[in-house]
């Protein structure tokens, strides 16, 4: 069967359902499927050869390495012709501000047939709470968004009233009117919290459908998500009243328990107990992504519709936000209050840069590694010493040396050399060649301190503790290293009169490096301490 065509405004046959399948975008906010650009390639090419119609390719705007996806998958798939004839649209999703908007088109322009899919909130909670606006500001910034969509060049702009379902149906018949005037070719309809029943939300769409001036010249397009296990059964209802653009996502995965299945047609009977399985699932009362969570931890009501307690599920300290390549600002600085951290605006800003670019890497950012990114880029701020360079040599073949420059508070440069057991073992004692803490060099080349200076003030230091842990697979993925030293009393070091422990923690991609980082950073507190 040949597909008819997909142009913007123009709808040649009105009873053809299209596919859209937000896997690479909803779907990645099932928490720990972060994908990389390349998966999220291949994904998009088997989505081309399965024939789906649209593919919600992601959200470009919420990093680096997503950004990068959605322009490949653009520039490939968004211009594979198939069998029929078909190629599919691409969509590049937005939040309602110029900057997202401006990113996605970027991301998605090289598609024969690119789709920004722009969204807001239309519900009173979401409004009120999450984002502090009335329905005329939401209104307005809706419309003007639109515009500028299609000022871009655009010619197909989705619109989604988030949470729909729970929005007054006379402000969605309003505010979708006026978006179309404003240029939307597709209103999606979410069910953002999953909350209605089939006949609700069939309603819902037939309401819209009845109601909503100029809606005859757009697709209406469902959303649905599965907090109740009815995403299928409501997507079916939404087809039978009228919509022509279903949302899916492979296996059904997607925020908290997920979306409707792409695959789904009946009732589940699976024997294992997915994450995003309605309710009792791990990921049921979890938010993957930075709106969510920041909407959650304004008003939990935003994005859940029954609180965890109600039905027995107990939500420890914590529970509820995953960080990883989606959070934004605000949750990334709530867990760093949960683990007793003050920063301020700036250093928040600061960590979040690394934050992301550690995400990006990593399907979950962990307690550990914040510690760590928290460590270097905080405790960094007041350093004593600073790594400048380190070269090292090591092999089967002779003896491992490292060579290291740290640079002072005053700008001055120091270099040591020193050989070792191994690579951190020499970069290790060379650092304490320039900062005076030799206890015990095995042999020593040096540049610009006198040893008859570094022999008179020796503050032995004792290393207690040091670790590397590789969180992710593969060689190439970020090391977290910790060390934790003791200041050393050469006439008192008995049990009765234990010196206080320093640590330090360092992340990054070569051991090392990461290793000697931390070794600095724990130097630093201690000499800081003094
Ligand atoms: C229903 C859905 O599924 S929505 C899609 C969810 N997807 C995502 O969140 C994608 C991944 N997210 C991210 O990478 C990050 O959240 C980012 C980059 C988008 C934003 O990060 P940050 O700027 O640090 O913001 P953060 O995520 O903490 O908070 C969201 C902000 O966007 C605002 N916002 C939320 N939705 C919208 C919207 N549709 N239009 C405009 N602003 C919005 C919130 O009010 C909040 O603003 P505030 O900080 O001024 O209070
Ligand atoms: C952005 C929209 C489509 C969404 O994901 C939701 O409302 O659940």
């Amino acid at each position: 069967m040949t597909r008819p065509h997909y142009i913007p405004n123009h709808i040649p046959d009105p009873s053809y359902v299209r596919i859209l399948d937000t896997t690479l975008r909803d779907g990645e906010q099932s928490p720990g499927a972060a994908m990389t650009p390349r998966q999220k390639l291949d994904i998009a090419r088997q989505l081309w050869k399965l024939g789906v119609d649209v593919i919600e390719a992601g959200f470009p705007c919420s990093s680096e390495s997503d950004f990068k996806a959605v322009k490949m998958i653009s520039e490939e798939v968004g211009n594979c012709v198939g069998v029929d004839g078909y190629v599919p649209v691409i969509i590049g999703v937005a939040r309602c501000n110029e900057r997202d908007i401006q990113t996605a088109w970027d991301a998605i322009k090289h598609a024969k047939r690119p789709r920004i899919s722009t969204f807001i909130a239309t519900s009173p909670i979401h409004m009120e709470h999450k984002l502090k606006k009335s329905k005329e500001e939401v209104l307005e910034i809706a419309c003007r968004m639109v515009s500028f969509a299609r000022s871009l060049g655009c010619d197909d702009v989705q619109f989604v009233p988030e949470d729909a379902a729970r929005s007054e149906k006379e402000y969605l018949y309003e505010i979708i009117g006026e978006v179309i005037k404003a240029g939307a070719t597709t209103v999606d309809i979410p069910d953002t919290v999953g909350i209605t029943m089939p006949w609700e939300f069939g309603k819902l769409i037939a309401d819209i459908k009845a109601n909503t001036p100029a809606i005859h010249n757009v697709v209406i397009s469902t959303h649905c998500h599965n907090d109740l296990g009815l995403a299928v059964a409501n997507t079916i209802e939404g087809a039978r009243a009228g919509a022509r653009q279903l949302e899916v996502t492979i296996n059904g995965i997607g925020e908290r328990a997920g979306n409707a299945s792409l695959e789904e047609v009946e009732e589940y009977t699976g024997m294992h107990l997915q994450p995003h399985k309605a309710l009792v699932g791990a990921n049921a009362f979890v938010h993957e992504s930075g709106i969510h969570q920041d909407g959650w931890l304004k008003h939990k009501a935003t994005y859940e519709i029954i609180p965890p307690e109600s039905i027995g599920i107990e939500r420890s300290s914590g529970t509820g936000i995953v960080l990883g390549k989606l959070s934004g600002r605000q949750a990334l600085r709530k867990r760093l209050q949960e683990l007793g951290y003050q920063l301020k605006d700036d250093e928040v800003a600061s960590v979040f840069l690394h934050f992301k670019a550690m995400a990006d890497k990593k399907k979950r950012v962990s307690d550990a590694d914040l510690i760590a990114l928290v460590s270097n880029e905080v405790t960094k701020a007041e350093s004593i010493w600073k790594l400048g360079d380190l070269q090292v040599i090591c092999g089967t073949q002779g003896l491992s040396t490292a060579t290291v420059k740290l640079i002072s508070t005053d700008g001055s440069e120091h270099i040591a050399c020193s050989v070792g057991s191994g690579s951190v073992d020499s970069a290790f004692k060379a650092v304490n060649l320039i900062v005076k803490i030799l206890k015990d060099v095995c042999c020593l080349i040096y540049f610009r301190i006198s040893l008859l200076e570094l022999s008179r003030k020796i503050e032995p230091v004792k290393l207690v503790e040091y670790s590397v842990t590789i969180v992710t697979e593969g060689v190439d993925e970020i090391a977290t290293a910790h060390v934790v030293i003791r200041k050393e009393n050469n006439h008192d070091s008995t049990e009765q009169n234990v010196h206080p422990t320093f640590s330090g923690t360092e992340a990054g991609k070569d051991v090392v490096i990461s290793s000697v980082g931390a070794y600095i950073a724990a130097i630093n507190k201690m000499l800081g301490s003094n």
